[in-house]
C-alpha cells in the first residue's frame, strides 16, 4: 500500500518574512529531506499597509481583518504577488530548495466567498481548494501561496492569511500547522503560554490580553485542530514550539 505523505503547512506573517533566521531554512530542508510535503502560506499585512499609505489610501483593520475597498484590493494583489511572494521564493531557491509561487488563479486553486461585504468590502474566506492539483504540485516542490481567493464569478478577495492557512491545512489533512510570526508565542504577562486550551484562550480574550493580529491566529489554530490538523503552533522560530494549541473535544 502506498503511504500518504505527511504535509506541513507554515504560515509566515509579513513581519516574519523579512527577517527569516537560518533555523527557518534548516527546518524546511529537514522536512523536505524527510519526504514531507511543505506548503508555505505567506502574509504581507505590514507591506500592504506601507504601500497603502504611500498611495494615500486609508488603512483600517477590524479585529485584525483589513477593510478592503477596490483600490486597496489592487494594492493587496500587487504587494503580495509582486513583492512579498517573489522575495520568499527567491530566499528559498537561494538556499537550494525547489520552489513554486502559487495564487488563486492557478487551476482554481482557492475559491472563496465574501465575509461581510458591507463591513469589510472585498474580503473573503476560502470555501474550496483544488487540493488534488495542489497535492500533486507539492510532490516535487515547496509551494508558496498567497492568501487571495476568487469567487465563482471571478472576483478577487483579500483573505486573512492565518484564516486561509488553517482552512488549507485542514483540507490537506496536514500533520502540522505552524503560524510563524514576530512574537515567540501567545504572551500572557510577558511569558509564552506553552499549551493553550480554548477555555484559557477565551479568558485571555475577555481580559484583552489577546488582541489585534493575535485574534485571527488563535481562532485559526483551533479551527485547524477541529478540522483534522494534528498539531498547531504559534512561534517566531521553527526550532522552538512557542505556543501549542490543545483542543479538547466536547
Ligand atoms: N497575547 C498576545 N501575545 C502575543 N502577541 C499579541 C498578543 N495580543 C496581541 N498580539 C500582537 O499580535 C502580533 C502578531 O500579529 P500580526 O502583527 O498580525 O502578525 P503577522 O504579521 O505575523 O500575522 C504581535 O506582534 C502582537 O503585537
Ligand atoms: C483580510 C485581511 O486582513 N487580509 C490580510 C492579508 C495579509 C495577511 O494576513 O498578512 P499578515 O499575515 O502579515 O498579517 C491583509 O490585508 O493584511
Amino acid at each position: 500500500m502506498k503511504m500518504m505523505k505527511e504535509t506541513i503547512v507554515v504560515k509566515i506573517g509579513g513581519n516574519a518574512s523579512d527577517n527569516l533566521p537560518s533555523t527557518f531554512f534548516e527546518q524546511i530542508k529537514t522536512w523536505w529531506s524527510m519526504g514531507k510535503r511543505v506548503l508555505i502560506i505567506h502574509g504581507g499585512g505590514p507591506q500592504i499597509s506601507e504601500w497603502s499609505e504611500k498611495l494615500h489610501l486609508d488603512v483600517e483593520k477590524i479585529n485584525g481583518v483589513r477593510v478592503t475597498d477596490p483600490e486597496t484590493l489592487d494594492v493587496t494583489k500587487a504587494v503580495l504577488l509582486g513583492l512579498v511572494q517573489p522575495k520568499l521564493c527567491q530566499f528559498l531557491a537561494n538556499s537550494g530548495l525547489p520552489v513554486i509561487g502559487l495564487n488563486s488563479s492557478d487551476n482554481h486553486l482557492l475559491e472563496g466567498k465574501y465575509l461581510n461585504q458591507s463591513q469589510y468590502g472585498e474580503v473573503g474566506q476560502v470555501t474550496h481548494i483544488n487540493s488534488k492539483w495542489l497535492s500533486q504540485e507539492l510532490e516535487n516542490q515547496i509551494g508558496v501561496l498567497a492568501p487571495l481567493a476568487q469567487t465563482k464569478d471571478g472576483h478577487w478577495l483579500n483573505v486573512n492569511a492565518d484564516t486561509a492557512a488553517a482552512k488549507i491545512a485542514s483540507q490537506l489533512q496536514a500533520e502540522e500547522l505552524v503560524l510563524l510570526t514576530d512574537v515567540p508565542g501567545v504572551l500572557n504577562s510577558g511569558k509564552v503560554v506553552p499549551q493553550l486550551t480554548e477555555t484559557f484562550a477565551n479568558e485571555l480574550f475577555q481580559q484583552h490580553v489577546i488582541k489585534s493580529g493575535m485574534m485571527p491566529k488563535i481562532k485559526a489554530s483551533f479551527a485547524a485542530l477541529k478540522n483534522g490538523v494534528h498539531q498547531t503552533f504559534i512561534t517566531n522560530d521553527l526550532g522552538r514550539p512557542g505556543t501549542q494549541f490543545q483542543y479538547v473535544e466536547k
